[in-house]
């Protein structure tokens, strides 16, 4: 037992001694473009080192510079991080960069290193994401008729997590927002009743972050290094456990209902991610834990995101307690009692929320989860149509935020502006993706471009609006006399809201003009 531990570590700080060597002396090929100079040291490696504790030390600045010294004046450029050097296309290059097949600047190659998908998930995963087409078309046509159910997992979720008690009562944004995402979320990922048992919505709300943790923990290892590493995660393990105890046995279960005993596939069948998902996996690839990998996949990718988009967006009410008013009439005008038998939840009725829905797309504008999208990876070399040149290898990306907050594309970008986008549908039909903010476009990159444009960003769209409709209606929400207001942070291309600040929420009394809103 001595023995095989003592060789354990030795392999280990055999193979941590060899990553190390590679990560440090490995030669790197690079684009033929300029490196963003941070520091203002000189070059060589003081200065490069200087340039990835200034791009550290401030990461918003430092994208900022480079967009406004390159990415506006048409160039591509380097930009130095800690762990990689990234090649930052100018924004002219989006077609072209949108247009290459994966087998050039490939997005599912990048998705590979940013959630180290055979090591996170299973390796038959990697190359084959089959099941994001359940996100592409079932999730999205679901929308329509499962909308009752989200509704109703919603107002089960206030009632557990905010309540109906008279009074101000305190409680923590992003802990909250996470909480009931994950519970609305989970009625369309795995169904009742799995989606209202404790211990499942944890590991369903913590997965992401362990995910994305675990990957930037192992990422720069060789493979074999990487598969020892996941041996020693003792928590990643922990919750993949939870994952084993509870989706296996109902996904067995539900692919043994899915054969009647004259072997015809059964008809009536229930309606969650699961199910869409066993429908669509022809009968050689029904493996009962690879296909739980794909569903924790899915999961990974659909619960964060939005919680991140609907934290700033209650800050944001918080911080401009004039637009709520505005908010309301316009739900009461869309939903409220007065539209007869059109009136209440629909998926029209949300598209018809413009005013919500520029509210949300001007917040997230202002207050992205990532500056940098359109993330792809060169799987060879490859020659853009200017002549640069990007060797296989190399992690591409495009600043987004730059375009977000330029005055040159948008009016007075700078300016918070809740319903620009609003004034700008009016008159077309409520449908239509333009200037929502479920639109993917060079105006509106937050959830990329092109054929890997977030397929989850119709069902992102209606869960925010369900949330803040149940906000705004049922609840008066404040910042708390004497407490910091929230102050997100960037770290390398990444902005995180505040997880720690708190706000005020307290019931409001039933309205006429809400009327069989809720119940
Ligand atoms: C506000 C919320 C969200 C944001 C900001 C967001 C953003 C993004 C972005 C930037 C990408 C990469 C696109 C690219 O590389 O060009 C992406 C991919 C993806 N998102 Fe989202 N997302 C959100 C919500 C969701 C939800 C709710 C789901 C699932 C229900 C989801 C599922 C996915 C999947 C499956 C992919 C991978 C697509 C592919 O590889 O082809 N997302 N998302």
């Amino acid at each position: 037992m001595e023995l095989s531990l003592a060789l354990l570590v030795v392999l280990f700080a055999g193979t941590l001694v060899y990553g190390i060597s590679q990560y440090f002396f490995k030669k790197e090929r690079l684009p033929n473009v300029e490196f963003l100079r941070i520091s203002d040291k000189p070059g060589g490696k003081a200065g490069d080192s200087d340039d990835v504790q200034a791009f550290l030390d401030d990461s918003l600045g430092a994208i900022m510079k480079g967009y406004y010294h390159y990415s506006k004046q048409g160039k591509h450029f380097l930009l130095r991080t800690p762990r990689q050097v990234y090649f930052i296309a100018a924004p002219q290059f989006l077609e072209e960069i949108r247009k290459l097949p994966d087998s050039q600047l490939s997005q599912p190659a990048a998705a590979i290193i940013i959630f180290q998908i055979r090591h996170n998930f299973h390796k038959a995963i990697e190359g084959d994401s089959y099941h994001f087409n359940v996100v592409r078309g079932k999730m999205r046509q679901a929308l329509t008729f499962h909308l009752p159910a989200l509704i109703e997992e919603s107002g089960h979720a206030f009632d557990m997590e905010v309540g109906n008690n008279a009074g101000w009562r305190e409680l923590k944004v992003w802990t909250l927002v996470c909480k009931i995402v994950t519970r609305i979320t989970n009625r369309m990922l795995v169904g009742e009743p799995l989606c209202r048992n404790e211990e499942y919505l944890q590991f369903s709300n913590d997965i992401a972050p362990a995910v994305f943790d675990t990957a930037l923990k192992i990422r720069n290892y060789p493979e074999f290094v990487k598969t020892i590493m996941m041996y020693f995660m003792t928590e990643r393990k922990r919750q993949q456990a939870v994952a084993n105890k509870y989706l296996l046995p109902l996904i067995r279960q539900r692919l043994a209902l899915m054969i009647t005993p004259d072997g015809q596939d059964k008809v009536d069948r229930p309606n969650d991610t699961i199910q869409w998902l066993l429908d669509m996996t022809p009968p050689e690839k029904r493996d009962p834990e690879i296909l739980m990998h794909r569903l924790v996949h899915i999961n990974v990718n659909a619960i964060h995101a939005p919680a991140y988009t609907i934290t700033e967006c209650v800050f944001d009410l918080c911080r401009h307690t004039e637009i709520h008013e505005e908010l309301r009439e316009e739900i009461a005008e869309v939903m409220g009692p007065q539209r007869g038998h059109s009136a209440g939840w629909s998926k029209d009725n949300l598209d018809r929320l413009l005013k919500l829905d520029s509210f949300i797309r001007e917040s997230s504008r202002q207050t992205p989860m990532s500056a940098v999208k359109m993330e792809r990876y060169a799987v060879r070399d490859t020659t853009l149509s200017d002549g640069t040149f990007i060797p296989k290898g190399t992690s591409i990306g495009v600043i987004a935020h730059g375009r977000h907050m330029d005055n040159d594309i948008i009016p007075n970008a700078k300016t918070w502006d809740p319903f620009r986008y609003a004034r700008l549908r009016e008159g077309h039909n409520p449908a239509d993706i333009e200037n929502t903010f479920a639109e993917a476009s060079p105006e509106n990159m937050l959830f990329g471009m092109g054929r890997h444009a977030c397929p989850g960003r119709h069902f992102a769209s209606v869960l925010c609006k369900i949330f803040l409709v149940c906000t705004l209606v049922r609840y008066d929400v404040k910042f708390i006399e004497g407490l910091a207001l929230p102050q997100g942070h960037w770290t390398q291309k990444f902005r995180h809201p505040d997880v720690e600040a708190t706000i005020a929420w307290k019931p409001r009394s039933a309205e006429k003009r809400f009327a069989g809103i809720f119940h």
